[in-house]
């Protein structure tokens, strides 16, 4: 029997994910138009032998998370269920705090899973290898360059036995170009340690992290306190994958996640795509389509578009990669490219949204969405176009490169600007 955890943080978490976390966590934000950690959930019900999946998280349970969770178990036909940590307990800390409840009904281990990251979540090939040769901790792995792999958790690795034989979360010079994916096995005796480190903390009261931030005892960072301090003692293994993987920080990396899942459906959901219909809008690549929504026959959508529930699309619209969220209206005619429009907001006829995107470079296999400043040298980056729920945008206008905040009404054309 086995179970999964999702660690989907709390509000202070996703702050780059901002103005869009404001209406929704971020682990509901919708990404090829569901909910970001129900591809987690999808892949895990398709495990043989998965008995429950757990969040742990330090949200506050709202109305979308409670009707998220009952919809999630009445379609997977499992227990899904939310574990509020009573503080922010780290990556690790929630672990060893429900412990009880991750080793009810005895698993033989358990799946811990990051709630932002994107991916084929290759699990089953983690339970093969790890059936295989039982080891309390099995990362997943995949490459990065070596710019790129100092924002993530470095592994040096044996590689004929793959044991983890040096772990560096976000080293400041390079270390190796194998990154951590978030995405874990853990046999139950992965649990001891995590109650070693938990008893350090106890003896040593309130500790400072490098950051200067103060943490309470109950917090535990799996990468520090476990991985650096357990790497070259043969309890932690690394399975190594090629297949997609992404990090889901900001909304521009929402969008390149869409795009990487939109393009997975081809094999996982086809019935997700929308197909070109006679009197239907024209599709280009791959699109998603809420069957609520309402998109004019001359509409010409995608690659990489999604529209959620109850979105308006006007005659002679044009929309490539881009979210288009639940209750938007696009007027005729609008043009929007590289953009994620908010929820409930209205975009005038002839009017253009578009921003730049900044996908990893094509030409380095290796290449990840870069973790995204908005500002250099006190001037925003040319980034995606998001603008927040209920904005409106007026006719005949031009939107370029902006991020506007909730509730805004426009009068006239910005260009690289937030609008507060
Ligand atoms: N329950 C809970 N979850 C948390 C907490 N803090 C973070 N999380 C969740 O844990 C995951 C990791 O979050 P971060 O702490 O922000 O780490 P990171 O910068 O994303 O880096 C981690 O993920 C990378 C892969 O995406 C790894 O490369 C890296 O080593 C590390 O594990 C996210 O899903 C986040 O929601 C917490 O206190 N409690």
């Amino acid at each position: 029997m086995l179970k999964a955890v999702i660690l989907i943080g709390g509000p202070q978490k996703g702050t780059r994910f901002r103005p869009l976390s404001f209406e929704v966590p971020k682990p509901l934000f919708p990404v090829a138009g569901v909910p970001m950690i129900q591809h987690h959930i999808e892949a895990c019900a398709q495990v043989p032998g998965m008995q429950e999946i757990l969040l742990i998280g330090f949200y506050q349970p709202d109305e979308p998370l409670t009707r998220f969770l009952e919809a999630a178990q009445q379609e997977f036909n499992l227990p899904v269920r939310y574990l509020q940590e009573f503080a922010p307990l780290g990556t690790g800390g929630g672990l060893y705090h429900f412990r009880d409840q991750i080793l009810a009904g005895g698993p033989e281990a358990f799946f811990v899973l990051n709630a932002d990251v994107c991916s084929d979540f290759p699990l089953s090939d983690m339970l093969a290898a790890h059936r295989h040769q039982p080891h309390p901790f099995l990362l997943l792995g995949t490459t990065a360059n070596r710019t790129q792999s100092l924002n993530y958790g470095c592994i040096v690795e044996n590689p004929q036995t793959h044991e983890v034989l040096h772990y560096v979360e976000k080293p400041s010079t390079f270390v190796s170009d194998i990154i951590n994916c978030g995405i874990y096995l853990f046999s139950p005796e992965a649990l001891k340690p995590l109650r070693d480190v938990f008893y350090r903390n106890q003896q040593d009261g309130q500790l400072e992290d490098s950051s200067g931030l103060w943490r309470g005892a109950g917090t535990i960072r799996l990468e520090q306190d476990v991985f650096s301090a357990l790497a070259g003692q043969g309890q932690i293994y690394v399975h190594l994958t090629d297949g997609i993987w992404s990090q889901i920080k900001s909304a521009g990396s929402a969008l390149y996640a869409s795009r990487l899942y939109l393009g997975q459906y081809q094999l996982t959901h086809p019935e997700r795509l929308a197909k070109h219909s006679p009197g239907g809008p024209r599709i280009r690549g791959n699109v998603y389509i809420h069957p609520t929504a309402k998109v004019a026959p001359s509409a010409v959508l995608g690659p990489n578009v999604s529209i959620g529930e109850g979105v308006t699309v006007g005659e002679g619209v044009r929309l490539r990669e881009s979210i288009v969220l639940h209750g938007a209206t696009l007027q005729e005619h609008t043009c929007v490219l590289h953009s994620i429009v908010g929820w409930g907001s209205t975009v005038g006829r002839w009017a253009r949204v578009e921003g730049t995107p900044n996908d990893p470079n094509p030409n380095d296999p290796r290449a990840h969405m870069d973790s995204e400043s908005l500002f250099k040298d006190g001037k925003l980056l040319p980034a995606i176009t998001i603008l927040g729920c209920r904005v409106r945008i007026p006719a005949e206008v031009l939107i370029l490169n902006s991020i506007v905040l909730p509730h805004k009404e426009l009068s006239r054309s910005f260009t690289n600007q937030i609008i507060l």
